[in-house]
This record gives structure tokens, sequence and C-alpha cells, in this order.
């Protein structure tokens, strides 16, 4: 590994607290190199790089900056990004900023990222206003992506339950996962019950003023249970679902979101005119990323 281009790539790089040092430090090639062949013991073990012929091997602290001899090769310095330290529970983590930024990225598919979040009662339309709004959004050349709560439960979140505690979890990861869609600048809409008003509000906090969009699909309970398409509410009335929402879970509507859908058909409307309304409520939303200037660069 040729040390010397690792430096030129990286620049700037944080020391790890194995070092003993924990704050930033901008390390010239000659002082890294020195620190590389003079940092060989420690008793205690908390200095264990041993540099020399087994360099490569005990470089990991790097490794959220310095990847393997091909990435690195493959950058120049007109390209490097910038690395800084976040706060949380991993002490050794760095941030990697890439200097293709999400303005470039939203200039790139001229539209502004940002969440859609679509919450309310099992049966209320969530799914349905998301595929609805998906093919508008797609009509008019908008890119948007829909993270549902059934579907992201069959991959990233098959290890979770339907506890309140698993819940808070489900909903946390996928803000988290909307937020980075919401800055690649993609239109990401994100469809799950989310029933607890606190989770709904941490994942709005985790995205830049306006960007989360709270959609309450505001169904009446008793529609929701007539429609009953999976037959989920007969099970959970039977008893044989525990803690189904709506029923023996609880779900708390939103206060103050930028959106209100009145989604109140019953089922017994034809499938066109399901259709219609649907395409109605797709169309309520586009407004209002139009209006608000998400459907063109910022
Ligand atoms: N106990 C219980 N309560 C509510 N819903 C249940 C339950 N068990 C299974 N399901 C099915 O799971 C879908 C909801 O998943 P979500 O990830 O959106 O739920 S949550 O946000 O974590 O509350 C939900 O899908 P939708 O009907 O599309 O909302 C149900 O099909
Ligand atoms: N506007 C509507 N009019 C009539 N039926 C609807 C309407 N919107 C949704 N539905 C029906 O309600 C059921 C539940 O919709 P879905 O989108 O799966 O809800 P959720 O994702 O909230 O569980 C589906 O059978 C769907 O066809």
């Amino acid at each position: 590994m040729d040390i010397a281009a690792v430096v030129r790539c990286v620049g700037r790089c944080y020391v790890s607290p194995a070092f003993g040092e924990s704050e930033p430090l901008r390390l010239s090639e000659r002082r890294f190199l020195k620190l590389c062949s003079s940092t060989n013991s420690d008793p205690a073990g908390s200095r264990s790089l041993i540099f020399g012929g087994k360099l490569h091997r005990r470089l990991s602290f790097f490794r959220p900056i310095m990847a393997t001899d091909e990435s690195i090769s493959s950058r120049s310095s007109d390209c490097a990004g910038e690395t800084k330290q976040i706060n949380g529970k991993q002490k050794n983590i760095v941030w990697h900023d890439c200097p293709v930024t999400k303005s470039d990225r939203q200039e790139l598919i001229k539209q502004k990222g940002c969440v859609i979040w679509i919450t309310g009662l099992s049966g209320s339309g969530k799914s349905s206003l998301a595929c609805a709004l998906s093919r508008a959004l797609h009509n008019r050349g908008k890119l948007s992506y829909i993270l549902d709560g059934d579907n992201v439960r069959h991959g990233l979140n098959n290890d979770l339950s339907f506890e309140a505690e698993d819940r808070a979890e489900n909903i946390r990861r996928v803000g988290e996962v909307a937020k980075l869609f919401a800055d690649a600048g993609i239109i990401c809409i994100a469809s799950l019950i989310s029933p607890y008003r606190r989770e709904r509000a941490a994942c709005r906090a985790l995205l830049p003023e306006g960007d989360f969009i709270e959609v309450f699909m505001d169904v009446p309970l008793h529609v929701c249970e007539a429609r009953d398409p999976k037959g989920l509410y007969k099970r959970a009335r039977a008893g044989k679902i525990k803690g189904f929402t709506g029923v023996d879970d609880p779900y708390e509507p939103p206060m103050d979101c930028e959106i209100v859908i009145q989604n109140n058909r019953d089922k017994s409307l034809s499938s066109s005119s399901t259709s219609s309304s649907l395409c109605e409520m797709a169309e309520i939303v586009v407004s209002y990323l139009d209006q608000n200037g998400y459907l063109k660069t910022p």
C-alpha cells in the first residue's frame, strides 16, 4: 500500500482515540509517516498500531476514509471528500462528505427531494394513495420511491413485531431511509400506519424545515373495517391477532399535519370510481408539491 498516496488523497484526517488524541488533526504527509513508524507499541494495548511490514493490516481505523488502493488511485484531489466527527454511541466513526451535493443531484433531476409521510389506520388507503401519487409524479417526469410499511417489513424490518417498541423502531428506520432518499433528490413516499405522534415528529425532525410533508388518511375506523381487504380486522375482532391498531392498540391522529385526506368512500363503489377518487387524492398532494417548489430545481 502506498501510504503517501493515502495521505495525499485523504488530506485531512482524524486520529483515532486509540492514538490518545480525540481532536481533529490535519496531518502532513511527513507527520503521518512519522506517526506510522513511531507508533509501534503500547503496554496497555491502546496504541497497538504496528507499522512497517504489516502496515496495511493495522490501518483499519482509517477504513471509512481510505478504502482500497484501487479506490484511492481513482480519486483525485478535486474529488476528495471531507470528513468530520459525529456525535453518537460510536466514537470512532467519522462522516465522509462527498463533493457531489444534494443540490447537484436536485439540479440533475430537476426536482427537490422530500418525504411524503402517509399515516393512517390499516385500510385507510395509504398504499393506494402512495401508488397513485407515484404514478402521477412519474407521468410528470418526477422521480419518486415508495417505502411501504408492509413491504419494508418483508426485508429491512423483518425482525420487528407490532409491539410498541418495535413499531417505534420500524418508524425510526423508515424515517432514516426516507431521509437518505430525500438527500438523493428523490420524492420519497413513506406509507405506514406510524401510529405514534412522537415517532412521526422524530422523523420530521430528521429533515430540513418543510421537507417532511405529513399526509393523514382521515378515515373512520368503521370504514376501514368495512373494507378489510386482508381480513385482518375480522381476525383481530376474533382475538386471533393481538394488538391490532384501532382495535386493541392505539392510533394517535396528527394534530397539525400538512395535508388531510378524507378517503371515506366505501368498498361498494365501482373500481373506476375508486380509481378516480385516488387520482383526485394524488392530485391534492401533487398540487401541494408544485406550489411549494418541489417539482422544479430549487
Ligand atoms: N397488529 C397489527 N397492527 C396493525 N397492522 C398489522 C398488525 N399485524 C399485521 N399488520 C399488517 O401490517 C401492516 C402495518 O405495518 P406498518 O409497518 O405500517 O405498521 S406500524 O407503522 O409499525 O404500526 C398493515 O398494513 P396496512 O393494512 O397496509 O396498514 C397490516 O397489514
Ligand atoms: N378512495 C377509495 N375508495 C374506495 N376504496 C378504496 C379507496 N381507497 C382505498 N380503497 C380500498 O381500501 C382498501 C385498503 O386500501 P389500502 O391502500 O390497502 O390501505 P392501507 O395501505 O392504508 O391499508 C383497498 O381494498 C383499496 O382498494
